[in-house]
């Protein structure tokens, strides 16, 4: 355990009767981060996070919090509280009565109370609405009282699942930014479960990729985004072209690889373990660093014969679809003065190309 360490989770493993909602855990969560669970839906993110509030019991392995075991610590003795979508907040209580109610569990006295509350309420620029009734407020707001009723007890750790996941998409961004500030100014460790690639990648420092269970890949954004490490990571982000074949040849820094869409190649120094010739793999390589030209360009580059099925223009980037000759599809990314100079209509045979030190392996089919 390093010496930031706030938590950890080792070999931790949860079972519903015979079913693996979460299979061996490994990882753990430094001091003053912004973690980040995402997976797609029933792959265990919220399982996780309510196995580090005490909400479930883990049926093998341990969580420690600051190196001291806590799986039997019951969940109102932990320190980590949560804010869900729904948010539970009490109805028959106003706004600061709501964020007062933990400091009242704690038993401290009312003066102190309101004085705590009032400076989060100022904090979370809902003052005005202090005496309201919850029922009375938009759904930023409860946002807000959700948010200020788990941090005014100031925990060393707080737990969010889905928390923007009722809000429209514009409050949404506003809140994000909101959280992100607000974890950086109070240094309080974030445990933010998500289905949502934007909300993670905007706003972790380091993001954990879940599918069925297990954890796929853990990394900064940029790490993942840039190097996704399996096949599942590649596809769920969905920001990659993948192409998957035997390899060939590994040779002089060089892997070669033998796809339905043609031999393809890429260097041998970021590989994820060994590699050996026979084997099967998936390259890939992202969207946006695909390019394209009417020729093959000199030089050492993978180039792939195309045709142009499709486009689509979303702001200032355009997304062409192509096909490889066995029908493989293509995604190129790029701005529009990007593609400016390409023939680009239906049908048009064109070059996909990339760098050799632009495609990463992931060793599954
Ligand atoms: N109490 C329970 N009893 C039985 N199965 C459960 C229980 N809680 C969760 N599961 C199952 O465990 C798996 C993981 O559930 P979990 O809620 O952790 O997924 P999730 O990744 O948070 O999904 P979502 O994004 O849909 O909320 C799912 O298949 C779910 O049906």
């Amino acid at each position: 355990m390093k010496n930031n360490t706030l938590v950890s989770f080792e070999g931790v493993v949860k079972r519903f009767g015979d079913f693996l909602a979460v299979q061996r855990m490994d990882f753990e969560i430094a001091k003053g981060e912004f973690l980040a669970i995402m997976g797609s839906s029933g792959c265990g993110k919220t399982t996780t996070l309510r196995m580090l509030a005490g909400l479930e019991a883990p049926s093998e392995g341990v969580i420690r919090l600051s190196g001291k075991p806590i799986n039997d610590l019951p969940t109102w003795s932990r320190d980590t509280p949560m804010v869900w979508q729904s948010l539970a907040l009490f109805p028959f209580l106003n706004v600061i009565e709501n964020v007062e109610f933990a400091l009242k569990m704690r038993g401290i006295g009312k003066t102190e109370r309101r004085r705590r509350a009032e400076q989060w309420l100022d904090r979370m620029q809902i003052t005005e609405f202090a005496s309201r009734n919850i029922s009375q407020l938009s759904g930023g707001q409860r946002q807000r009282v959700a948010l200020a009723r788990s941090l005014v007890v100031e925990p060393e750790i707080l737990l969010l699942d889905e928390p923007l996941s009722a809000l429209d998409a514009a409050l949404k961004v506003r809140m994000q930014s909101v959280l992100k500030n607000l974890q950086r100014e109070t240094g309080i460790t974030f445990v933010y479960v998500t289905h949502s690639q934007s909300e993670a990648f905007s706003m972790a420092d380091r993001v954990v990729i879940m599918s069925r269970g297990k954890i796929e890949q853990i990394g900064t954004p940029q790490e993942i985004y840039r190097t996704p490490r399996t096949r599942f990571v590649a596809g769920f982000l969905g920001s990659s072209n993948m192409f998957t074949g035997k390899v060939t040849g590994i040779d002089g820094g060089v892997v070669t690889l033998d796809t339905p869409s043609g031999a393809l190649r890429l260097g041998a120094t970021d590989l994820p373990g060994p590699v050996a010739v026979g084997q099967t793999a998936t390259l890939t390589v992202l969207d946006t660093k695909t390019h394209l030209a009417t020729r093959a360009p000199a030089g050492n580059v993978n180039a792939l014969p195309v045709r142009m099925i499709g486009e689509e223009f979303i702001g200032a980037t355009a997304t062409i679809y192509l096909e490889a000759s066995d029908g493989h599809e293509i995604r190129v990314q790029k701005s529009h003065e990007d593609l400016a100079n390409l023939p680009l209509q239906i049908g048009q045979e064109l070059v996909a190309h990339w760098p050799l030190e632009d495609g990463h392996l992931v060793m599954e089919a």
